[in-house]
């Protein structure tokens, strides 16, 4: 795949993202599957993912600082989204070595 869209989403300690699928990409990107690479830094994430917009069914990943998530294929629509922010998680040096704010920065890169 060839990345021509980046998303940034900053979450702040209250931050949250409901359950949803990223649909906005073209026809031909979705048919084929390309898929989201999701890119973590900061506080830690619980991540919701499953088949259904139902956060009873979903199932939870904390995903942390440095961790690359990858949805494509048949992952591709799956129902994704963030529960909540685990406060203070950062790694030391990305807040001592960097300008970063407290919270979460997620990157996402997709083709349209
Ligand atoms: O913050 C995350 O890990 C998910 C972000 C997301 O689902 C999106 O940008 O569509
Ligand atoms: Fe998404």
């Amino acid at each position: 795949m060839s990345p021509n869209i980046c998303i940034i989403n900053f979450y702040s300690k209250t931050g949250k993202f409901g359950l949803h699928q990223d649909k906005d990409e073209s026809p031909e990107s979705l048919r084929k599957g390309l898929p989201v690479v999701s890119f973590s830094i900061g506080d830690s994430a619980e991540f919701l993912y499953g088949d259904h917009r139902d956060i009873e069914k979903a199932d939870k990943v904390v995903l942390e600082s440095g961790d690359v998530l990858i949805f494509g294929g048949k992952a591709r629509n799956i129902f994704h989204g963030v529960d909540s922010i685990v406060p203070d998680t950062a790694p030391k040096a990305l807040l001592e070595e960097t300008y970063v704010k407290p919270g979460r920065l997620n990157l996402t890169f997709r083709e349209y």
